[in-house]
């Protein structure tokens, strides 16, 4: 027979795990949000001959989430995320472009 001890760890992994997948979920709903925004964002930029690539917005971003990071993530992985997030945000605008160039 298993200790108890080892059950309750096990136990506990288990529902740890399902809030991870709880708030997995939510994050790809934020997620989904954004890029609604960022779809929105390449509608303008296409139209007005913007460049979709804006370093300085980049920047504030990325200073912004490391300046007030109030997770147990390191403030270098915060920054890591938050920059992917911004490459697939200016892929996604890459792509948009290239569908609608010669709209
Ligand atoms: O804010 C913008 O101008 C955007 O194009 C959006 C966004 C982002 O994903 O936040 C994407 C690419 C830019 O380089 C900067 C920011």
């Amino acid at each position: 027979m298993k200790e108890p001890e080892a059950n309750n760890t096990h136990s506990d992994l288990d529902e740890l795990r399902k809030a991870i997948d709880r708030i997995d979920e939510k994050l790809i709903n934020l997620l989904t949000q954004r890029s609604n925004c960022v779809e929105k964002i390449a509608e303008i930029k296409c139209h007005s001959k913007v460049s979709i690539y804006d370093s300085e917005r980049e920047n504030k971003i990325l200073q912004a989430v490391t300046e007030n990071n109030p997770t147990k993530y390191q403030s270098v992985d915060m920054a890591n995320i938050f920059h992917a997030i911004l490459r697939a945000g200016l892929n996604q605008q890459l792509l948009y472009r290239s569908e609608h160039i010669d709209d």
